[in-house]
């Protein structure tokens, strides 16, 4: 078998300091456990735009098809604020996503029991928490067209459209029902059918879908406004939530402080079977390049490490070594090893990106 292929792709901010922690795991993995990856790197977001003058270079494009995953960082700064939206860093992760076709963002909020009581939340409700937010990638109101500011009249008017088609739905409803079916067996839809067509559309195409094929799973639907209640009241109702682009950012950003931090949220990205059978795929934390704590050595590597993991489970079949590192993770956090960003007014010393990483890179060694 050949060598699998990553495309790390760090970006901007805090992205090459996360990142650099996941390449010392990357050749941890390589030296320990034989599994060596066939690395490059390349420029996505500001950087790019700062060298090419284009967020996302074409030869970079054509690298990301072809690799078996693609590892990114984070993209965007205060820098890049006044830049015409097509050469914004955000273009260049939104492109990349749409033309690898990567329509299912799987977004796991998991409350690791050493964070329980730090947590926004009461312990008793965060506790054990383990769900799983599906979050449709490749359109709505993030690509809809038209778009942009345009002037009517003798004012300015600011223009995106929500749209969905039946196929974009179906193939995003059955992502969350073949990975409900592998966890808790239960999907709760979000949209808001009550005041907008799409979501109409949405509800109808998921329920045709779960009484078609996978009448065995526990569906429910909820409007997303009181869904992000609910997320917040009782989280651990919840298995698999299925929505779409734009709710489906903000659910997880909230559903990252159940859990203490968003440095601590990984993603998947994951398309259409390869020739390979494995799923197109791109990993990467869910926050963004935190432009308030960049290049001081304050950024929490985990989010970044858990989006490792998800390329071991999901592109290279290695579960068992997915669950290693997991388990590293949960181990330095029950030691006690805290960034700044997991730590509470009672202060204490906080740990660097790089120590949290040489934390988890000895609770690896330990492992073996
Ligand atoms: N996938 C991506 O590349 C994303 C990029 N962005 C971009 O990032 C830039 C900053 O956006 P913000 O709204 O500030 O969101 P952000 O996610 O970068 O930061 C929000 C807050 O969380 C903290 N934070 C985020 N990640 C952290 C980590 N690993 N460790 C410790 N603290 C962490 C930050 O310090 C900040 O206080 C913008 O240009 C935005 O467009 C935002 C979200 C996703
Ligand atoms: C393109 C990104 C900046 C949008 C976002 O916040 C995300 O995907 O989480
Ligand atoms: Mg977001």
């Amino acid at each position: 078998m050949s060598t699998p292929s990553l495309l790390i792709l760090a970006g901007d901010g805090i992205g090459p300091e996360v990142m650099a922690e996941v390449t010392r795991i990357i050749d941890w993995y390589g030296k320990k456990r034989d599994m060596p990856f066939d690395v490059s790197e390349d420029l996505v977001g500001g950087c790019a735009y700062d060298k090419h003058g284009t967020p996302l270079h074409d030869d970079t494009m054509a690298k990301a098809q072809e690799v078996d995953a693609v590892l990114l960082g984070a993209v965007g700064g205060p820098k890049y604020d006044d830049l015409d939206f097509s050469v914004k860093p955000e273009r260049g992760l939104l492109r990349l996503r749409k033309e690898m076709d990567l329509f299912a963002n799987l977004r796991p909020a998991q409350c690791f029991d050493a964070l329980a009581d730090f947590s926004s939340l009461k312990r008793d409700i965060v506790a054990g928490l383990d769900i799983m937010i599906v979050r449709e990638l490749t359109s709505g109101i993030y690509f809809g067209e038209p778009r942009g500011i345009f002037t009517e009249g003798n004012e300015r008017v600011g223009v995106n459209t929500q749209r969905y088609t039946e196929s974009e739905i179906d193939r995003v409803a059955r992502a969350a029902f073949e990975l409900a079916r592998r966890r808790g067996n239960k999907v709760c839809s979000m949209e808001k059918a009550n005041v907008m067509e799409s979501g109409v559309l949405w509800r109808e195409v998921v329920t045709k879908v779960h009484a078609e094929s996978y009448p065995d799973v526990q569906l429910s639907h909820m409007y997303a406004d009181a869904g992000a209640m609910q997320l917040c009241r009782n989280p651990k109702q919840f298995d698999v939530i299925v929505t779409d682009n734009l709710f489906g950012d903000l659910l997880s950003d909230a559903a990252a402080m159940l859990t203490g931090s968003l440095g601590m949220l990984p993603s998947a990205s994951l398309g259409a079977p390869m020739a390979n059978g494995r799923p197109k795929a791109l990993y990467e934390p869910v926050h963004g390049s935190a432009p308030d704590i960049a290049g001081q050595g304050k950024a929490n590597p985990i989010a970044c490490i858990l989006s490792f993991a998800m390329a071991l489970r999901y592109s290279f079949d290695q579960g068992a070594e997915a669950d290693r590192l997991e388990r590293a993770v949960e181990k330095v956090l029950a030691d006690g090893a805290r960034t700044p960003d997991l730590m509470g007014p009672e202060g204490g010393t906080p740990l660097t990106t790089a120590q949290m990483g040489d934390a988890i890179l000895a609770a690896l060694d330990a492992s073996l």
